[in-house]
């Protein structure tokens, strides 16, 4: 592979935003590939692809290059150099990699690997907390979630079949897999920009990962039903359970956010999900007049991301013990409080793109023996990890009301 020099810039300007200035990876990078018209999809997939591996990678590749935060421009090129070296890249003769030996990278990645927490590139308090919690699980589950995520479909059933999708894209040049086990699913068999696509724009799909497609599909609502969806962001999971619902019956959409359910309204319209209702929670009042409304109510809690560290990867670097406490005290009081839309009979499903347990059976567990769980019990219990199904980590428990 020949590097050529404005994407090379291109990606050392991104690393710096992300590195030195704090700035979220996806935002950066969405503002970096509109800089040049003229780069194709080639030359924007190097831009983001190496941008997100060297993020993966920061702390194996600052000790190989042995520098540290906060990165100068030659540090950032030292990084790079370890990044293209590693990847079998030869580096140009260009000024900025005057001052970069690749004599000794090879040796120093030898040395480095023996210690996880260098190998897997995450900080010592995260290994300590993974091992604690997951044993020899973690191990495993670490590895697998610093792989690139694949890029999964959710089919629009409201609009279209999977198998008329699926020819839709390939006339597009868009090569897809059906997956087992994930009915509404289509994998890509490499990446694409797929939001450019008719069949986007005529809203015949999300974009979700198969873990995540579990969730409604556990859930199971059915048409005529009153969900409520209680943290429900921009929307993935009450689109999913619109169209599962024929547009029957009614979604509620609440969030603490008022920009993220005008993304949800916005993607509803491009859906014809037409029984969705946002409401922000602006007030314990908005709870409280559901109380004992719900024929079953979604609790897809805030976490520590950590199952999805795959396609964020620089949350590695933005979580710390006392946020990850800050969170598990969240999903609890979230867990107390939300349970009491459920009406009687009905269910309540909790789930989390984390893999810890402490965020997920453990908090499940804990609320059951609370008198706010006491009318609950659980019927069932899913850990997905990244390592088993190659997909993001989750996990998803299914209550059911007396
Ligand atoms: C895991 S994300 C939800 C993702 C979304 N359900 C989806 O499928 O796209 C968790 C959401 O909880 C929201 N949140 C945080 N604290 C909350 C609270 N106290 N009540 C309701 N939602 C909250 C966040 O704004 C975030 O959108």
């Amino acid at each position: 592979m020949r590097l050529h020099r404005n994407l090379v810039f291109a990606t050392i300007d991104s690393l710096h935003l992300i590195f030195n200035e704090n700035k979220q990876a996806d935002k950066v990078l969405r503002n970096t590939l509109k800089r040049d018209k003229r780069w194709g999809s080639r030359d924007r997939s190097f831009i983001a692809e190496t941008t997100y591996d060297i993020v993966r990678w920061r702390r194996l590749y600052a000790e190989i290059a042995e520098v540290k935060m906060p990165y100068s421009r030659p540090n950032l090129f030292r990084l790079f150099t370890v990044w293209a070296t590693l990847n079998g890249i030869k580096i140009p003769d260009w000024p900025q990699f005057e001052d970069t030996p690749t004599r000794r990278i090879k040796g120093r990645f030898d040395e480095a690997i023996q210690t996880r927490a260098l190998r897997e590139s995450i900080p010592d308090w995260l290994d300590q907390l993974g091992e604690n919690e997951m044993g020899k699980l973690w191990d495993k589950e670490i590895a697998a979630l610093n792989h690139q995520a694949t890029v999964i479909l959710r089919t629009n059933t409201l609009n279209t079949t999977v198998k008329e999708l699926q020819n839709s894209l390939l006339d597009e040049d868009v090569e897809t897999a059906t997956l087992k086990g994930y009915p509404h699913a289509l994998q890509l068999k490499e990446r694409s920009n797929v939001f450019t696509t008719e069949a986007f724009k005529k809203g015949w799909f999300e974009v979700q990962d198969a873990s995540s497609q579990r969730v409604a599909q556990v859930l199971n609502p059915e048409p005529g039903m009153r969900i409520v969806d209680a943290c429900a962001g921009a929307g993935g999971k009450s689109l999913h359970m619109a169209s599962l619902m024929e547009n029957k019956g009614q979604v509620v959409a609440l969030d603490i956010y008022q920009n993220k359910l005008n993304d949800l309204k916005r993607r509803a319209r491009r859906n014809g999900a037409h029984n969705i209702e946002t409401r922000l929670i602006d007030s314990t009042k908005v709870i409280k007049k559901l109380i004992g409304k719900a024929d079953k109510v979604l609790i897809d809690a805030p976490c520590s991301g950590l199952g999805v560290l795959k396609r964020n990867p620089d949350s590695k670097w933005k979580l710390n013990p006392e946020k990850i406490q800050n969170i598990k005290d969240t999903q609890r009081e979230l867990l107390d409080s939300y349970s009491r839309m459920v009406k009687d009979g009905g269910q309540l499903l909790y789930a989390t793109c984390s893999i810890l347990p402490s965020e997920n059976a453990e908090q499940v567990k804990a609320f059951l023996n609370r008198e706010e769980g006491k009318a609950f019990t659980l019927l069932s219990e899913e850990n997905l990890y990244a390592h088993k199904t190659g997909f993001d980590g989750f996990y998803i428990a299914l209550l059911q009301k007396k």
